[in-house]
């Protein structure tokens, strides 16, 4: 045997990297998807159906410092030994999109870029998904005529489908539509907002789960017209506060698994924002997934979601060589088939 030089451990064949998770075969095909979406590896489904990994979540109900805010913490929902695969299996496998909107403000057209990549799936209550695929009336069975939306409704994939069963467990909630965002790093983020919506119906439930990189989670109370303040009127349900006593912000770090149930009176009374994060995070790599589960009712929600989360622009799907989100082309779709 020849004695090995430094060059010969240069050359060494490097060894190929461990997969993040093994690929299921099995994939959910949908005439409205760019490409189908495979099931969760059998472990995860496996160890996700034991899910909260922590027993029980942490409640925060109109606390002094925080009047009207209702949420639960489970941290983590999702246990770490699967959490940075199930990251992995969806950024590498959902299809997502970068939208830009044009807003009318004060007269002006504005055109707003959403700062992160966001993706969705499901249909309001007035519809659902037969076992074909087939959207059909939720109360007649019959198919849905194609002037009801205005979008295309994408029912969930079975992964994601399998985590909404795990998640209405958990909460004892019902919910129709899963969004999902990716961040890419901290230059990406949401502004503060609240799910407020109509078509939400009042009180809604929002189930909230983050995947990846660690990013702070704000609330912040509405902030409350002093002359409504002096109101005596019942009319508003918002905690009536003048500037001067608005509550304090309250910043929850949210890790890889963790999940935040936002209830009751949250919504009308509190924003909520992940803000950029400016400085060594905004390295690749920072990457970080939301998904939220809500329930729509009415029509009105399936088009707004599907506006303001898919639009009208380019497919994404992530690129492992390049290590970010990628316009998809329509290759390396995995298994050849075309979806129309
Ligand atoms: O990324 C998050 O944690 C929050 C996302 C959010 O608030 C939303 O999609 O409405
Ligand atoms: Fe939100």
């Amino acid at each position: 045997m020849s004695k090995r030089g430094p060059l010969d451990s240069f050359f060494q064949p490097t060894q190929p990297k461990k997969p993040k998770y093994e690929a299921s075969v099995e994939k959910t095909h949908h005439a409205s998807y760019p490409f189908p979406v495979p099931h969760f590896p059998a472990p995860f489904a496996e160890q996700l159906s034991s899910s909260p990994a922590v027993s029980a979540g942490t409640a925060m109900v109109n606390r002094p410092e925080f009047p009207h805010l209702d949420i639960v913490l489970h941290r983590p929902y999702i246990a770490a030994s699967i959490s940075g695969g199930v990251f992995a299996f969806l950024r590498q496998e959902l299809f997502f999109y970068r939208v830009v909107y044009t807003i009318n403000r004060g007269g002006i057209d504005t055109v707003v870029k959403t700062p992160r990549f966001t993706t969705v799936f499901g249909v309001d209550a007035t519809s659902r998904f037969a076992s074909d695929g087939a959207l059909v009336d939720a109360k007649t069975g019959r198919p849905v005529d194609a002037a009801r939306y205005k979008c295309t409704p994408r029912p969930l994939p079975a992964c994601l489908h399998d985590l909404r069963r795990v998640v209405e467990a958990t909460t004892g909630e019902t919910f129709n539509f899963c969004l999902v965002n990716y961040y890419a790093d901290g230059s990406d983020s949401i502004a503060y907002h609240s799910d407020d919506e109509r078509f939400l119906g009042d009180n809604p439930a929002i189930a909230s789960i983050s995947l990846g990189a660690r990013r702070e989670f704000c609330f912040k109370h509405k902030p409350v017209p002093p002359s409504d303040a002096a109101s005596p009127s019942p009319a508003a349900q918002t905690q009536t506060l003048v500037p001067s006593q608005q509550p304090k912000v309250l910043k929850l770090a949210l890790g890889s698994g963790d999940m935040v149930l936002m209830r009751g009176s949250t919504q009308k009374n509190w924003l909520h924002a992940v803000p950029k994060r400016a400085g060594v995070a905004n390295a690749v790599g920072q990457g970080r997934i939301n998904i939220t589960f809500r329930k729509a009712l009415v029509r009105g929600g399936t088009e707004n979601y599907y506006a303001y989360n898919v639009g009208k622009g380019q497919v994404f799907r992530w690129g492992e060589r390049e290590g970010k989100m990628m316009p998809w082309t329509g290759e390396g779709s995995g298994d050849g088939v075309v979806c129309v």
